[in-house]
């Protein structure tokens, strides 16, 4: 990873896919001006489960297996895993105290066969257990992307919060009203790719400070060229997506959770990886083959079919990594001594 912006560059092409792509909106063509749309209600906790059929070949359930959801969310996940198999047990952690309602309430008939944690995945501890199958599905559920009050998405208006975890002191407010211009240009090439860094950082320092998603998104849609404001997604994807990945310390996490992980895991037990931008599937795909507890088994990553995308059009860029726990082999003895 580059450690600085380059000069910023004009044109729009070569942008990675990521997801918050779904924030592709339709500024007004003169004035960069977003429709905010304002959410009324909360949503139900529901989140279509992505590349589930995949998930379960990749863990390769079993009956009576033993399975960590790392990312349980709105326990979509949990509930396949749940089902694939007779007697299957089920660990389900969440950052986010809201997930971990919606968990308990979702899965309450699966009864002792789930026990719920609210913690951060990197600083789970599972003690003495040992599983069969580990579960990441990274990133933020739809719920939490289409609350109004969380501050994730620029199609609502709501205070640049972004935390997952609320109990957390920093948010993206404090990141975009505070940090200096170079600091905000580098965290928005760095974790957003974004070649208008140096641009777009200076126009928010200008005019600074700011409250709302809807503000935010509305000043970097002005700040750029025409091109760049109608191209494949929409000007301010890639600094919403830097933000977040600050604000939660996701790559961070993410990196700790990777090495720390395949410890937890039985011999041969398996862990799966979902990720849904380019900086999270390279840091799996080398942390992967980097471990040396671990054997890679999808040469390529996994994703989403034409028949999925239709029916789950946030699944799109969603890559699927499955690495497997080397058994350790028992140590040699001694031929045996003839009496
Ligand atoms: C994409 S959603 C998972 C959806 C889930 N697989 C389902 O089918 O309902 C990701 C969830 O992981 C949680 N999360 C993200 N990073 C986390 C971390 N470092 N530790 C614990 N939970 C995390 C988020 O709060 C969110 O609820």
């Amino acid at each position: 990873m580059a450690t600085g912006p380059p000069p910023d560059e004009a044109d729009g092409e070569g942008l990675h896919s990521d997801s918050l792509a779904a924030d592709r909106l339709a500024p007004d063509p003169t004035s960069g001006a977003i429709a905010p749309t304002h959410i009324t209600s909360e949503p139900a906790f529901h989140h279509i489960p992505v590349l589930g059929a995949e998930v379960l070949a990749g863990l390769a359930v079993k009956p009576g297996g033993r399975y960590l959801d790392a990312t349980a969310g709105g326990g979509g996940h949990s509930r396949l895993i749940l089902e694939a198999a007779p007697d299957t047990q089920l660990v389900a952690l969440d950052q986010d105290e809201q997930a971990i309602a919606a968990i308990r309430a979702n899965l309450a008939e699966f009864g002792d066969r789930v026990s719920v944690c609210h913690t951060n995945f990197a600083a789970y501890n599972p003690g003495a257990i040992r599983f069969d199958g580990i579960l990441a599905d990274l990133g933020v559920s739809s719920v939490q992307f289409d609350q109004g009050d969380r501050g994730f998405s620029f199609r609502h208006a709501a205070p640049l919060d972004m935390r997952m975890n609320r109990h957390q002191p920093l948010t993206a407010a404090d990141i975009i009203n505070t940090w200096d211009e170079v600091e905000l240009a580098n965290l928005f090439y760095r974790y957003g790719e974004e070649r208008l860094s140096r641009r777009i950082a200076c126009r928010i320092v200008e005019q600074r400070p700011f409250e709302t998603t809807t503000e935010l998104a509305e000043a970097i849609a002005r700040s750029v060229p025409p091109a760049y404001r109608h191209g494949r997604i929409h000007p301010a994807t890639r600094v919403f997506q830097s933000l977040r990945i600050a604000v939660n310390d996701e790559l961070n996490v993410l990196e700790a959770f990777l090495n720390r992980s395949p410890a937890w895991l039985m011999p041969t037990g398996r862990l799966v990886v979902i990720s849904f931008h380019s900086l999270e599937d390279r840091l799996v795909k080398h942390t992967f083959r980097a471990v040396p507890a671990l054997r890679v088994i999808t040469k390529k990553p996994v994703q989403p079919t034409d028949a999925e995308l239709s029916a789950n059009p946030r699944a799109r860029s969603a890559k699927l990594r499955v690495a497997e726990r080397i058994a350790e082999t028992a140590p040699e003895l001694p031929p045996k001594l003839n009496r």
